[in-house]
């Protein structure tokens, strides 16, 4: 049962309007007050209907709410905290849906009040589409949502979080925040750049080929303009925010994509078909484990195999 009774949405995008269709879908009888940054958008979410009020800033947004969840991009996220922090009710719960975890805490918990709960959290749920449009109640049905607690944060605050994000279709973990940054910069940072930098390298083929690109493009070609298509500020500031992860793995991609290449040069066949066995044989494990094609129960996967990251 949700235990909330007012829920400020900050910024108006694909996931705080799929919190709120969610929510409605699931009974919730509360208020869901939301707001984003400029008119345009509020206006366009007023007339979605989505939300029980609109408000014109952030802090009359959060002024009476039990639940304030910040829905912007990452970079905006410690400003928002700022601005906000002398509206916050005692004994409410801030929260995040942030695709980063250890640069948001930083950010975020030196403006969050004594007496206010912050509760980091990341849904594992998305999709290239953004803006109040978007959003849609199915968003998270059987997706991981993952809470990064701050140490000394009271276990019935997080069970009661815990418990909002399964009342909208999620299974909910908790972990560390830089164990998170590590495993996502795996599972969905540092693919999404790849995807970026695949589409951006067909393009300047395009010129050569005209347009054989597209019309010859394969369904794994088509998934990454798919990814790639995804917002540019949200993708921005996930990068500048998850830097020493998505570099440390980016390094490791790197590193056997080059002997892979080498392999290709050397005519190495053993070399290739010894990998691509390997990895075949990961894609199957997972399926065998009861864990399909999904990202967050890939990024379980992942998480059992990674060492935790060391503090740096
Ligand atoms: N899109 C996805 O697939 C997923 C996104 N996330 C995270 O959720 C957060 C929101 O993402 P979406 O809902 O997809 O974004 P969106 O672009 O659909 O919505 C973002 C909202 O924030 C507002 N906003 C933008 N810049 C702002 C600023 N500087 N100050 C105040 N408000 C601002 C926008 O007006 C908009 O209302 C991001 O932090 C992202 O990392 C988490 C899981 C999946
Ligand atoms: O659309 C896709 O394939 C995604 O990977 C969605 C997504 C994007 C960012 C997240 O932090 C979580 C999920």
């Amino acid at each position: 049962m949700i235990e909330y009774k007012h829920v400020a949405l900050l910024g108006l995008g694909l996931i705080s309007s799929s919190i709120a269709h969610a929510l409605r879908r699931a009974g919730f009888d509360g208020k869901i007050v939301g707001t984003a940054r400029s008119a345009a958008t509020r206006q366009q979410a007023a007339a979605l209907g989505f939300c029980t009020r609109i408000a014109e800033t952030n802090r009359e947004a959060v002024t009476g709410a039990d639940l304030v969840i910040i829905c912007t991009p990452v970079g905006a996220m410690g400003g928002i905290a700022a601005e906000i922090a002398p509206a916050l009710s005692p004994g409410a719960t801030v929260t995040d849906v942030g695709s980063v975890k250890c640069r948001i805490i930083e950010a975020v918990s030196p403006h969050i009040p004594d007496g206010v709960d912050f509760i980091p959290g990341h849904p594992l749920a998305g999709t290239e589409h953004s803006g109040p449009a978007s959003g849609f109640a199915e968003l998270f049905d059987n997706r991981w949502c993952l809470l990064t607690p701050l140490e000394g944060t009271e276990t019935a605050a997080i069970e009661r979080l815990g418990t909002f994000w399964q009342a909208l279709g999620s299974r909910v973990d908790t972990m560390d925040p830089s164990h998170h940054d590590l495993v996502l910069a795996v599972t969905s940072h540092v693919p999404h750049l790849i995807a970026y930098t695949m589409v951006g390298v067909a393009d300047d083929l395009q010129r050569v080929t005209e347009s054989e690109v597209v019309n010859y493009s394969a369904a794994g070609f088509r998934d990454f303009t798919r990814i790639a298509a995804s917002d540019p500020t949200m993708w921005r500031d996930v990068f500048l925010n998850n830097k020493e992860a998505t570099l440390e793995i980016l390094g490791r991609f790197t590193e056997e994509l080059f002997a892979l290449q080498r392999a290709i040069r050397t005519g190495d066949g053993d070399h290739l078909h010894d990998y691509f066995t390997h990895t075949r044989a990961i894609r199957r494990g997972i399926i065998d484990a009861g864990q399909d094609t999904a990202a967050p129960d890939f990024g379980r996967f992942v998480a059992a195999k990674l060492p935790p990251k060391e503090p740096s």
